[in-house]
């Protein structure tokens, strides 16, 4: 299935028709350089183009009110000096005789992206649209915004397709208090929003989106305001967000619906985000979103201002949604410490509505100590020099590097015989093993060698993982005699490249061998519900959680906590990913596992399997070709103290070898 794309010039003719210094940034070129972009990219040609078209009323009145619709139907046909008093009533927008019509059309645009994506025409898709929405409230226009296009989209969604769980996640840099104040009350629609908000001294300056707010009444938990307390957030500010906050509650909320406020005024070069987060984030953020809801994504333009970042992110999101791989982050550092305050705050105040947050017990409340941060302002900043003289514009970022999709998606190598799934390529080759690998076998498998049938595979695996380094293909799944054998063979042929590294996964118990060296060619992580007699190492972190890999919420724990900041700080260029015998894993976890897996190492995961078990090479084959994951099942039971105190004991051990471990702030220490 495609992705859809959503665009209409009709929505660059209307612009700012007298001076107003907060409203100049809106210009028509934020869609036209966007456009161009993806044209010139040749990711618009990928996409399936979707005809915009306008709202009608009653669409605009599922979020707004008849008299607020009322005055804005009358702008069309106002004086220069009527459309500037009309102007006057609300806040940091401008009105236009065509504004009205782009304001219909952009909503328009969402509702149809999300009908594309209802109705399976599509499997995602990206609506570019101005005006933006985020900030139009039921009775009011502000921040550039006429009408609301993405809660008006969650609310048709709900009442059209019958969709129970809306999960709306809100990059922008702004708050969305429009879509706040729609939802505040209504559990079937959560809202994420991280915003620049420095103790309420940023535009909207609202008491209400610090994290504190966290929904009313039934709603209570499900409105989730994340507060930047300080400009220059990066990279690893957003991820650690993402991991131990939005990641594990989406997962936990399952929606069956994601609607992204697809604002890019959060990343580098913005003159009123002053974030220095890189474009290429928005792919990371993009695939780590897109093993939710079966897939179903619509992403919807809101803020993004400056014109050379702006386009380079929408690039970043829509190769994402049509499934390339993500470039590598690299040089991922700590969080800071204000995002770490604020990741905090929001973590304990939101930890009575969400089971995934219930951190170990004892640990301390770290509620009191945030309302000290915020009355202090929050000290303790990040203080690189030079960073504070350089303004937005004149910030410098590298381009985004290329991401070329190899010629093969995937390849296989199964037992004699068995023919690949669909869309996958089969390699067997009849090489030998080289020599070396032979004696290298012989001192450790001894026994396992007598049998012939063991080496079989080999050397097809051998030749997967050469044509992988060569880029030829992308991912691979191999079923093979004995799993711990096959690791050995590919960690050895890795190995010898100086600067290889492999994130290891290896899931279920059993020896993974001695490979785990503490030399940083690999990072293994393994979970299972053994003890585990190799001790924890910076590169060797074994997980254990009391049902292993059978239980849905204490493997996802893990692998949002602890396995992806792992993996993003590592930054590997291969990921081998071992299903060790037995392992017992739920089939819903692996799927989401393989698919999370492919956002590291541009993709290049390898999938060991042992004979026996080729259930599951289909649905894995299906992952690695980028179907999404199927959702795990609602409601995801609460995870086990046990796995809660496995997963923080690990995590306080190891968070000063992998700084993105971290989600508190030390000034609770
Ligand atoms: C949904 O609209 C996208 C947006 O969130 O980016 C709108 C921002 C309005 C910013 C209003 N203050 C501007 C002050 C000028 N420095
Ligand atoms: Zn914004």
């Amino acid at each position: 299935m495609g992705t859809a794309l959503v665009y209409d010039e009709e929505m660059t003719k209307y612009k700012l028709l007298w001076v107003d210094p907060a409203c100049k940034i809106e210009v028509p070129e934020r869609l036209t350089v966007s456009y161009e972009a993806l044209v010139k990219n040749g990711l618009c040609q990928r996409c399936v183009s979707i005809p915009a078209r306008e709202a009608t009323e009653a669409e605009i009145l599922l979020v707004h009110s008849e008299e607020y619709l009322e005055g804005v139907k009358k702008t069309p046909y106002m004086t220069l000096e009527d459309l500037k008093e009309f102007t006057l009533q609300y806040g940091d927008v401008y009105f236009h005789p065509n504004i009205y019509h782009c304001a219909k059309l952009a909503v328009g645009s969402a509702l149809q992206l999300c009908d594309s994506v209802m109705t399976g025409k599509v499997r995602n898709g990206m609506a570019l649209v101005r005006p933006p929405g985020h900030h139009s409230m039921r009775s009011a226009a502000s921040g550039f915004c006429v009408f609301n296009n993405v809660a008006i989209a969650a609310r048709y969604a709900k009442q059209k397709y019958g969709v129970k769980r809306v999960l709306i996640v809100d990059w922008d840099v702004h708050h969305g208090q429009g879509v706040q104040y729609c939802f505040e009350d209504d559990p079937s629609v959560l809202y994420f929003s991280w915003h620049r908000y420095e103790h309420q001294k940023f535009w909207p300056n609202l008491r209400e989106s610090d994290y504190d707010n966290v929904g009313k009444e039934d709603g209570a938990g499900f409105n989730i305001n994340v507060p930047w307390n300080k400009v220059g957030m990066k990279n690893s500010d957003y991820l650690s967000v993402f991991f131990h906050l939005l990641l594990p509650v989406a997962y936990e909320f399952c929606p069956e619906l994601v609607l992204v406020c697809a604002g890019f005024d959060s990343a580098i070069g913005d003159p009123e985000g002053e974030m220095c987060a890189s474009p290429d984030i928005f792919a990371h953020l993009t695939h780590l979103l897109m093993n939710l809801a079966g897939g179903k994504l619509c992403a919807v333009l809101e803020g993004g201002y400056n014109l050379t970042s702006l386009p380079q992110s929408v690039c970043q999101t829509v190769q994402t949604l049509l499934g390339d791989p993500p470039t590598r982050l690299s040089d991922l550092g700590a969080p800071c410490e204000s995002a770490l305050e604020s990741l905090q705050c929001v973590r304990s105040a939101h930890r009575q509505y969400w089971s995934c947050l219930r951190q170990a017990a004892g640990l301390p409340d770290s509620h009191v100590s945030a309302k000290r941060i915020r009355s202090a302002g929050g000290e303790g900043e990040r203080t690189e020099v030079g960073e504070e003289e350089k303004s937005a514009e004149e910030q410098a970022w590298p381009e985004p590097p290329q991401r070329v999709s190899p010629p093969v998606r995937c390849a296989l190598v199964l037992p004699g015989g068995e023919a690949p799934p669909d869309g996958c390529e089969q390699i067997s080759s009849r090489e030998e093993l080289h020599p070396l690998m032979l004696t290298k076998l012989r001192e450790h498998f001894q026994s396992e060698l007598d049998n012939c049938s063991a080496l079989a595979s080999l050397p097809s695996l051998m030749t997967l993982v050469e044509k992988m380094e060569k880029n030829e293909i992308r991912n691979g799944l191999a079923v093979v005699h004995s799993v711990t054998m096959a690791m050995m063979c590919v960690l050895q042929h890795v190995g010898d490249a100086p600067s290889s590294r492999t994130l290891v996964v290896c899931v279920g118990g059993g020896s993974v061998g001695s490979h785990a060296r503490e030399d940083g060619k690999t990072l293994t992580v393994q979970i299972s519900s053994e003890d585990t007699e190799k001790p924890t190492g910076k590169f060797y972190v074994p997980v254990h959680l009391k049902k292993g890999c059978g239980d849905a919420s204490g493997f996802m724990q893990a692998l949002l906590g602890l396995l992806l900041p792992l993996g993003y700080q590592y930054n590997p260029d291969l990921v081998l990913l071992v299903q060790m015998p037995n392992a017992g894993v739920c089939g819903g976890v692996w799927q989401q596992l393989v698919g999370v897996l492919q956002g590291f190492a541009q993709g290049h995961v390898l999938v060991l399997m042992q004979e026996g078990e080729q259930a599951r090479v289909g649905p894995t084959a299906s992952t690695l070709l980028g179907d999404p994951a199927p959702p795990l099942e609602h409601p995801l039971q609460a995870p086990l103290p046990e796995d809660v105190e496995a997963v923080e004991t690990l995590r306080s051990r190891l968070q000063s070898d992998w700084s993105l471990l971290q989600n508190t702030g030390e000034s609770t220490a």
